[in-house]
């Protein structure tokens, strides 16, 4: 069996329950821009917007896989797909979804839990047009999830879509495929992990108590929860 033995112990500082806001949003945001600013000072947080995403199957299956968190607003931390992938079909039977934000070298991490909302055509637009154009090529190329026989024929679908659209440095150069999109994730709860010495950690969740963004006052209970 391989040996899975080592041990670290998470020396985090803990999380000051005295000081949490009454909303997640200005929690959540200052520790994002904590893992930001770290991976910048020290670079030991990679792709800080790594989110991962897990979705169920019609057959009650999970689905887990990363994705990058590219929308994060008061209505929630959102994420750009090919809707017509393994997880865009699963939020389209149930928009029962659950992802994490893992940054490890700090012992943080954060969870939510909610239902998916599809992201408003100008907000998907927009972050595709922002995209470079070898990622727009290759939106139209992936039929994400799907099986292909090579590589080879990967590469030559781009080179198909690369010649109809060819690169003119304009954000229209690519048309938004009708199959790509975006979710916003509608949160029930989220949750504050602080990785503490002896796995004695600490996890704070804001539970929703009533309707309001990220960033309502009264909207939101705490809850200390054991590790
Ligand atoms: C760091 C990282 C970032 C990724 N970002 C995205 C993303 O933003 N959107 C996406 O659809 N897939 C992204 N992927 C690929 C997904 O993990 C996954 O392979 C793909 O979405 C297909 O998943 P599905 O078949 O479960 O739908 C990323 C993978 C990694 C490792």
């Amino acid at each position: 069996m391989t040996d899975l033995s080592a041990r670290q112990d998470y020396d985090g500082d803990g999380i000051d329950e005295a000081a949490l806001p009454p909303a997640p949003w200005s929690a959540l945001t200052g520790w994002l821009a904590d893992a930001r600013q770290r991976e910048a000072d020290r670079g030991d947080v990679p792709e800080p917007e790594a989110l991962s995403v897990a979705t169920i199957d019609e057959t009650g299956q999970p689905h887990v896989r990363t994705v990058l968190m590219r929308y994060l607003d008061t209505d929630g931390p959102g994420f750009y797909t090919n809707l017509e992938s393994r997880k865009g079909l699963d939020l389209q039977r149930n928009p029962a979804v659950a992802a994490s934000l893992t940054w490890q070298s700090m012992y943080r991490a954060i969870r939510f839990v909610g239902h998916a909302v599809p992201l408003p055509e100008d907000v998907v637009t927009g972050y595709f047009t922002s995209r470079p154009w070898g990622s727009r090529i290759s939106a139209w190329t992936s039929l994400q999830s799907r099986p292909v026989k090579t590589r080879e024929e990967l590469e030559a679908t781009y080179e198909t879509y690369a010649a109809r659209w060819p690169d003119h440095g304009r954000t229209d150069d690519v048309p938004v495929p009708p199959f790509w999109g975006g979710y916003r994730i509608d949160c029930h709860e989220v949750e504050l992990w602080g990785g503490r010495r002896n796995r004695l950690h600490d996890r704070l969740v804001y539970v929703r108590a009533g309707e309001g963004g990220l960033d309502t006052e009264g909207t939101w209970t705490i809850e200390r929860r054991q590790p």
